[in-house]
C-alpha cells in the first residue's frame, strides 16, 4: 500500500472520515487501540488470501465496564476482495458498529480488549503502531457514521473540513482542494455547492449534514468505505442518489465497501455478500442472494420475515424478532440465540444450550452457525421444519 502524506495532521484525520468524537461510546482520550483480550492474544497468525482487500480473523471486542466485561465482538471473521460489497445486519446491539469502528482502530479507550486479525492491503492493523493506523485510515479507509454531527467540527466551515481531508494527503494548494471539495458537494446533492462551502455544519440541515459527511469520507477515493446507516437520515431520492453515488466510487475505483443497515432494500441493492450478527457473532454469511433466498439460520428467517425475497419493497425493513436480544454481559450459553429461537425445543436439542454452534459451510460459499443446520439436525431441518416456514 502506498505510504500516505507525512503532512497529517490529527484534524485532517477526523476530516478524513473517522470520528471527531468517535461514536458517544468510543473513548477518544488515549490513542492505545485496545488491549488484548485475555486467552486470545496467543493466536497464530494466518496470512489472508492473496485476493482479499480486508481480512478479519476472529475479530473479539469486549469492553470492561463498571457492571462487568461487555462482550460486544466474539471472533468474527470475514474476507472482502476490492469492488466486492459487505452488507452486514442485525438487530441494535448485536455488534455491527463496534466491529466497524475496531476494523477502523477508532476503539480508543483502554478499557477496549481486542483481539483477532485485521489485514488491510496486506497489513495488519490490530497492534500495529497508531500513527500508522491514523495515516491509513486516512488515506486508505473512510467511515460514514450515523449521526454526521460526529464527524463535522463545529467550530470550522464545512468546506474547510473537506478540503482539509484532500490537501492531507493531496499535494495541492487551497484553491485546487477547494475545486474538489465543491464537486464532490455537487456530487452528494448539496445545491449551491459555491456558497455552502462556506457553511458551518449548524447551517446546514440534518440531511445536508449527512451529505457533506458522505462528500468528506469519498474524497479520497478510499479503498475501504464503511457506510453504517449511510441513508438513514436522508429522504427517499437523496437515499437513491447517495447509493448511487457510493456505487458510482465502488466502481471507479474498486473500493471494498462495508455497509451496515436495518434497511433490507439497500442491502438487497448493493451488497454482493451479507453477514449477519446475533450476540456478537457472525451466525450466517454468504452471498447476498443465497441469503435471502435460502436463508439457513433462524434468527436470519426471523429477521428477514418468513418469506424472505431478494426483490423486496425499498422501504422493508428487519423484523423485529420476538424476545429480547441477549446482554453482553451474560451472553446465553450454547447458541446465543437459544432462548429465542422457534426450533431449540426440537427433541433432545440440549446441544443448543451447551455446545456453542460453529460457522460450517452449509452450500457452496454460504455458512450457518446453527446446530440444525449441521449434520445430523440438517434433516429435521430441510424436512420437517423449513417447509413449514
Ligand atoms: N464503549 C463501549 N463500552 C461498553 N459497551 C459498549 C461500548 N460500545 C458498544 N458497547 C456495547 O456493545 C454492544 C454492541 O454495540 P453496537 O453499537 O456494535 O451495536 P449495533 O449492532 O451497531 O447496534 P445499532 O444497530 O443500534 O447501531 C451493545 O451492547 C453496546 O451497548
Amino acid at each position: 500500500m502506498t505510504e500516505p502524506s507525512k503532512t497529517e495532521s490529527s484534524k485532517a484525520d477526523t476530516a478524513a472520515g473517522s470520528s471527531r468524537t468517535g461514536s458517544s461510546r468510543t473513548d477518544t482520550a488515549a490513542e492505545a487501540t485496545g488491549v488484548a483480550v485475555p486467552g486470545q492474544e496467543h493466536q497464530p497468525h494466518q496470512p489472508p488470501p492473496e485476493d482479499s482487500f480486508l481480512s478479519v480473523r476472529d475479530l473479539r471486542i469486549h469492553f470492561d465496564t463498571d457492571d462487568g466485561l461487555v462482550k460486544s465482538v466474539n471472533g468474527v471473521s470475514f474476507d472482502l476482495r476490492a469492488g466486492r460489497t459487505l452488507g452486514i445486519v442485525g438487530e441494535s446491539g448485536s455488534g455491527k458498529s463496534v466491529t466497524s469502528l475496531g476494523i477502523m482502530g477508532l476503539h480508543r479507550s483502554e478499557r477496549a480488549r481486542i483481539s483477532g486479525q485485521v489485514w488491510l492491503g496486506g497489513e495488519e492493523l490490530i497492534g500495529a503502531d497508531p500513527d500508522r493506523v491514523r495515516r491509513l485510515r486516512g488515506r486508505h479507509m473512510a467511515m460514514i457514521f450515523q449521526d454526521p454531527l460526529s464527524a463535522l467540527h463545529p467550530y470550522y466551515t464545512v468546506g474547510s473540513q473537506i478540503s482539509e481531508a484532500y490537501r492531507v494527503h493531496h499535494d495541492v494548494d487551497k484553491k485546487t482542494a477547494r475545486k474538489r471539495s465543491v464537486e464532490m458537494l455537487d456530487r452528494v446533492g448539496i445545491p449551491e455547492p459555491h456558497q455552502r462551502f462556506r457553511d458551518y455544519p449548524h447551517q446546514f440541515s440534518g440531511g445536508m449534514r449527512q451529505r457533506a459527511m458522505i462528500a468528506m469520507a469519498l474524497i479520497n477515493n478510499p479503498e475501504l468505505l464503511i457506510a453504517d446507516e449511510p441513508t438513514t437520515a436522508l429522504d427517499v431520492t437523496v437515499q437513491a442518489q447517495i447509493l448511487d453515488l457510493i456505487r458510482d466510487i465502488q466502481k471507479e475505483f474498486g473500493s471494498a465497501v462495508i455497509i451496515i443497515t436495518h434497511d433490507l432494500g439497500v442491502v438487497a441493492e448493493l451488497a454482493d455478500d451479507l453477514l449477519v450478527m446475533y450476540g456478537g457473532r457472525c451466525v450466517e454469511r454468504g452471498p447476498a442472494e443465497k441469503v435471502f433466498s435460502e436463508p439457513r439460520h433462524p434468527y436470519t428467517w426471523g429477521l428477514l420475515g418468513s418469506m424472505p425475497r431478494i426483490d423486496r419493497d425499498q422501504t422493508d425493513r428487519l423484523v423485529p424478532v420476538k424476545g429480547s436480544p441477549p446482554s453482553m454481559i451474560n451472553v446465553p450459553s450454547g447458541c446465543a440465540f437459544h432462548p429465542r429461537c422457534p426450533y431449540a425445543d426440537v427433541p433432545e436439542d440440549d446441544v443448543t444450550r451447551t455446545v456453542l454452534p460453529e460457522l460450517r459451510q452449509v452450500d457452496d460459499g454460504h455458512y450457518s452457525a446453527c446446530h440444525m443446520a449441521q449434520g445430523e439436525r440438517e434433516r429435521i431441518w430441510t424436512e420437517e421444519i423449513a417447509p413449514k416456514l
